[in-house]
């Protein structure tokens, strides 16, 4: 396959930019919870997807909960992200202000990032000033992020290895699993530390249309807001743009190709899934099922079947916004 021969789309055009707004009650409400809450929290744990550390972080977290406190960006799901670029990353949110940042893998039980977070945590608690919970002897740190990157994988994870105790925080592979701030879960003993799960929450309006396409990508928003086959055509423009053509023979192709409509109705047909349809006159026409085709695309990059990515690959090598 020689690449330099194919030719594709500079730039990916979204018709409806509305469909990425995403922002329910239970957002509103759960970002006004944190903030009652954070009187009683020693330091706030940031979580967000490793495979677009430099996008699609809530902008109003900085003036509301993580400004506030000793701050940790932990970024989860490293096993799906391209490590290779980890260096650049760390530079890059140090450049933008972020110094204390740990990648991490949910599902590994022997990540290392896992194992530094509650020092880490305890280590920056120590040399805070705690205000009005100096007098506490337990540590509270509240989890905070998008929908979807894996908070409470992670609650889970930390107090399934400290305590070696049973998961407490429901966990769901759709956006918005958890709707409330929950009561304050245990992870270690000694010192006591506390975490504190909450809603994902996304700003109200995402402004920068490339990140609420990234952020639908990796599933922070649910697919039926965005539409399974845009989410699926962002995702083919991003796969070329950067030359990664192993989705040809993923989506029963000959070839690379920038046309959506083509690679799914390849796909569809492969996997042999189509939709039966009526026709005026009575008759039935069988026609690629596209949505089904989309969520098989989309599915293969969620599971790293793909291989790992990073989305924000040029964002690595821009300027600081
Ligand atoms: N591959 C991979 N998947 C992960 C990892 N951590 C969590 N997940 C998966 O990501 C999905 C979301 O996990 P949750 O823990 O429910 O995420 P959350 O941030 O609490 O989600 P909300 O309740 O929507 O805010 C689930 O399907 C998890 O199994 C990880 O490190 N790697």
């Amino acid at each position: 396959m020689a690449s330099a021969t194919y030719h594709f789309r500079d730039c990916f055009r979204v018709i409806n930019k509305e469909a990425l707004h995403w922002f329910p009650g239970h957002m509103g409400k759960g970002l006004k919870q944190m903030q009652q809450k954070l009187k009683s929290v020693d330091c706030v744990i940031e979580v967000h997807d490793a495979r677009i550390p430099l996008s699609g972080r809530n902008p109003d977290f900085k003036h509301t909960v993580c400004g506030l406190k000793p701050h940790i960006l932990v970024l989860n799901k490293k096993d799906l992200a391209d490590m290779s670029y980890s260096s650049k990353v760390l530079a890059r949110l140090k450049q933008e202000g972020t110094s204390d940042v740990l990648f991490t893998n949910c599902k590994d039980a022997k990540c290392s990032g896992v194992k530094k977070i509650i020092p880490r945590a305890c280590e920056l608690i120590s040399t805070s000033n705690r205000y009005n919970r100096s007098e506490a002897s337990e540590y509270s740190i509240m989890i905070v992020g998008v929908p979807n990157v894996g908070k409470s994988s992670l609650i889970n994870t930390l107090r399934n290895r400290f305590l070696g105790k049973p998961s407490a925080a429901p966990v769901g592979a759709k956006a918005g699993i958890t709707k409330s701030v929950q009561s304050s879960i245990k992870v270690s003993e000694d010192p006591k530390v506390y975490l504190i799960d909450t809603p994902g929450i996304l700003t109200p309006s995402i402004r920068d249309v490339e990140a609420g396409l990234r952020l639908s990508l990796c599933a922070s928003l649910q697919d039926h807001l965005v539409g399974e086959e845009i989410i699926a055509d962002y995702l083919l423009f991003w796969l070329n743009k950067h030359r990664r053509f192993n989705y040809v023979e993923l989506m029963g192709l000959q070839e690379p190709s920038d046309n959506i409509g083509t690679v799914l109705t390849h796909c569809a047909l492969k996997l042999g899934k189509t939709l039966k349809l009526r026709n005026y006159d009575g008759q039935y026409t069988y026609k690629p099922d596209m949505t089904c085709a989309a969520a098989f695309f989309l599915k293969a990059f969620r599971n790293g079947d793909l291989g790992t990515i990073l989305l924000d690959e040029d964002l690595v090598h821009g300027p600081v916004s």
